[in-house]
């Protein structure tokens, strides 16, 4: 049937695994448990959980709005589809070191493989939006530290975002970044990086795996994953790819049935019915229930 067949602890040690195997690993940003089901169908490594994401489809802006339970319902509501290993956007942890270490639990429970935590100031805001802030550096530490601690599966990857370069510049990126692998961060997310000069600066500064974030319309240039591969990043997010395409598809859509007064020539371009059907594994439900149904004694 349509949920997972592997365990938490298993697609946690596939992703350890593809970390350490120097592979470039990708992580299309599912917009609900249907398109992680496209994704894993697609033959990607991973889904990502945008926290733009989350927001955007509870018609809100990215800046910290959406609470702990709904990014964890939603996340669970992903894993439990899933086969594949899923990252979560975790913002600035939802509070104090205190609220980090329980935002870990509770995310760890929810059935992802990791999480990141940024360094922003609360309220946060997208990191490609200009007039964002960072705490201080001993702050931020502070919070991958409550972050690490709080881990019961050693397993499940804590990242430290930086979203200093746009604030500091690229020389204070580097030092923090450097800072929250000595604080435990088995992975760190620079944010808006501009190019691949920049990853290359990253990765000659810390010896964890870098996250690479390919967000559309952004201040970082749209790298190629052979481009990525060669200046050594380790794992690609596309956190709003998915979004923006069904989002486009649907307005036109919505304009060509206004103007047309029908949706026949929009046919061609919909998920046939078969084909959903098959993504949810219709017939596998229907095998189930006729297995238990003639189930005699
Ligand atoms: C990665 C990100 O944190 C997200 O929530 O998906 C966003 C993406 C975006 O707004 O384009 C970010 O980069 O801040
Ligand atoms: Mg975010």
């Amino acid at each position: 049937m349509s949920h997972a067949t592997r365990s938490a602890a298993e697609k946690r040690a596939v992703f350890r695994t593809g970390l350490a195997s120097g592979r470039l690993l990708r992580f299309p940003g599912a917009f609900n448990p249907l398109s992680a089901k496209l994704i894993q169908r697609r033959g990607y490594d991973g889904v990502y959980l945008s926290g733009a994401v989350i927001s955007a489809e509870l018609g809100l802006p990215d800046i910290g709005l959406t609470t702990l339970t709904e990014v964890a319902d939603r996340a669970r509501q992903v894993a439990r589809v899933t086969d594949l290993p899923g990252i979560v956007d975790a913002d600035t942890g939802f509070g104090e070191p205190m609220n980090v270490a329980r935002t870990v639990q509770l995310l760890e429970d929810s059935g992802v493989a990791g999480l990141h935590i940024e360094d922003q100031v609360n309220p946060k805001r997208c990191g490609h939006l200009d007039g964002k802030d960072v705490v201080d550096t001993a702050t931020a530490v502070r919070r991958i530290s409550a972050a690490v601690a709080a881990r019961r599966d050693p397993s499940f990857v804590i990242a430290a975002r930086t979203d200093a370069k746009a604030v500091h510049g690229m020389a204070e990126a580097i030092t923090r970044a450097k800072a929250y692998a000595d604080a435990g961060a088995d992975l760190i997310f620079p944010e808006a990086m501009a190019d691949a000069k920049d990853f290359e600066a990253i990765r000659a500064a810390v010896d964890v795996p870098i996250l690479a974030n390919m967000t559309e319309f952004g201040k970082s240039e749209l790298l190629s994953v052979s481009t990525l591969e060669s200046v050594g990043v380790n794992l690609v997010i596309y956190p709003v790819t998915l979004l923006r395409l069904a989002m486009h598809a649907a307005d036109t859509g919505l304009a060509t049935i206004a103007a047309e007064g029908t949706q026949e020539s929009l046919v061609d371009a919909m998920q046939h019915r078969r084909d959903l059907y098959d993504l949810l594994g219709y017939e596998s439900y229907r095998a189930f229930d006729e297995s238990v149904f003639d189930f005699r004694l």
